[in-house]
């Protein structure tokens, strides 16, 4: 028996009819895949050529309401509008199947189904496909992004995200969210504003790591005019500023234990009094923190309330770093090359399998925004029309380390054998802590514990 050309995905989380499916199936098509777990299609969908997936509505065990049907659904058709979706629904889920019908699924079948059923409503969904192909150009492979707000990325850590994303946008619960530098906390905080029903008043950022003890309260309660020396007129404060809408606290924990206290008072009392008043102002706003700092073990050092902490946490999302989820590295590099070829009116540039090789081996300290620079860099050195390993800066030392064979990456940075005088080590120290702040000279100051001038005078003399 001929096979039609179609490449079919099955997903549902029942293996009995994973297995029969893919047994009947892959006697009519040409290729047949299955998953029990519906976060991995976008990861399938990007790394096969799937043509039709077979849908299951519903998903974790005794679930009949058939909405993670139709969030995969909506996933699957903007991942790839050309894949065809074909629902699995029991009896009686009709109307849900119709609704479905309406947001792209071509057609459905019920469960249990019979087999001659199945085949003859996939074959004419494939027959369908192969018609559109013959018109249209070729179909494009499955598209190499996936853009969620700002957000790029399928692996299933970053699905994980979305879905917290999209759960909580709507609700006003304090969100704190956890991950090293540059691993996407301001986009995060972003995409929770813009999906919110606060998404049309401000989004008013405070870079808690960059304002002095002195100025903390005048910067977020605001003060009155001549409440201080240099206080010429009246202020409001970022926290009335963003009455309404979102507050974002970036770099929670470089707040000290004092200025702590005083921002869970005023979180407590939803009030805040300007400086140099006595008049308590109500504020609506909807909190958003984020830090790359250990908190649970600061709490447990003491240099962290948990009182605070337990405002700020009540949902915690974690950003992954990019060197755990390697499957978004070359997106993210398509995306940037994209970017930065036609800002500096290189389009056409490539990138070869060696140099992406090369950007999955790297343990990227400053993850996406280390990648972002690193691409912008390699773009602007490039001589050819392809990219190459030595157009990009790699910083010594901070390369993954293969474990045993097995292609996992284990270690982080390391300081190098062999010159282990006292300058030696400082300018590798400097450097390791520059490249995990991507070049932000205040933050690295911070982390090595020195001024800012003092690593500027460092930074020259060791020539970096
Ligand atoms: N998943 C992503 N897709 C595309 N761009 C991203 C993604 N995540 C982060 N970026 C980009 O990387 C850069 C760093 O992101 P962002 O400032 O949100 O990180 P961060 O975790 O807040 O960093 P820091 O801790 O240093 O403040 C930004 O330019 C952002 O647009």
């Amino acid at each position: 028996m001929s096979k039609i050309a179609c490449h079919v995905l099955i997903v549902d989380d029942e293996e009995d009819i994973l297995t029969a499916g893919r047994l009947l199936l892959k006697q009519h098509f040409a290729s047949v895949k299955t998953t029990s777990d519906p976060y991995q299609i976008p990861t399938i969908l990007a790394e096969s050529s799937i043509d039709l997936v077979l849908l299951d509505m519903n998903y974790s065990a005794g679930a009949t309401s058939s909405k993670e049907g139709l969030h995969w659904l909506k996933q699957i058709k903007q991942l790839d509008p050309n894949v065809t979706v074909i629902l699995m629904t029991a009896y009686g889920d009709i109307e849900l199947a119709v609704r479905a019908l309406k947001e792209g699924a071509t057609d459905f079948v019920l469960k249990p189904w019979r087999n001659d059923k199945l085949v003859a409503i996939l074959k004419s969904a494939c027959q369908q496909i192969l018609d559109r192909a013959i018109v249209q150009a070729p179909k494009s492979n499955v598209p190499s992004t996936f853009h969620y707000g700002e957000f790029i990325g399928i692996s299933p850590a970053m699905q994980r995200v979305y879905q917290t994303i999209d759960k909580v946008a709507a609700t006003d619960a304090n969100v704190l969210i956890l991950g090293e530098n540059g691993t996407g906390k301001e986009v995060a905080a972003r995409a929770l504003h813009q999906k919110s029903k606060r998404a049309n008043k401000a989004f008013e950022k405070v870079d808690l790591g960059a304002i002095s003890e002195t100025l903390f309260e005048s910067e977020l309660f605001g003060h009155a005019k001549g409440a201080f020396t240099d206080a010429k007129e009246d202020r409001v404060g970022r926290m009335e500023a963003a009455d309404g809408g979102t507050l974002f606290l970036d770099e929670i924990g470089n707040l000290s234990l004092a200025l702590q206290a005083k921002l869970l008072s005023v979180l407590q009392n939803r009030q805040v009094i300007r400086l140099g008043t006595n008049k308590p102002r109500p504020i609506d706003i909807r909190l958003v923190c984020a830090t790359n700092m250990p908190l649970y073990d600061m709490v447990k050092q003491g240099t962290f309330r948990q009182d605070l902490l337990y405002r700020i946490n009540t949902v915690e999302i974690q950003l992954p770093p990019l060197r755990e989820r390697k499957e978004d590295i070359k997106l993210l590099a398509e995306h940037f090359l994209q970017l930065y070829s036609k800002k500096y009116n290189r389009e056409g540039l490539s990138m070869n399998a060696q140099t992406l090789r090369r950007l999955n081996a790297y343990y990227w300290p400053g993850n996406i925004r280390e990648l972002d620079h690193a691409m912008e860099r390699a773009i602007i050195m490039c001589d050819g029309t392809e990219l190459h390993e030595e157009d990009f800066y790699f910083a010594p030392d901070t390369d993954s380390k293969p474990d045993q064979g097995n292609g996992e990456y284990t270690s982080g940075p390391v300081l190098s054998d062999g010159d282990h005088t006292l300058e030696a080590l400082e300018k590798q120290m400097v450097q390791k802590v520059l490249v995990k702040h991507s070049g932000n000279i205040t933050h690295a100051a911070k982390e090595l514990g020195i001024t800012r001038t003092a690593l500027y005078r460092r930074i020259e003399k060791h020539g970096l």
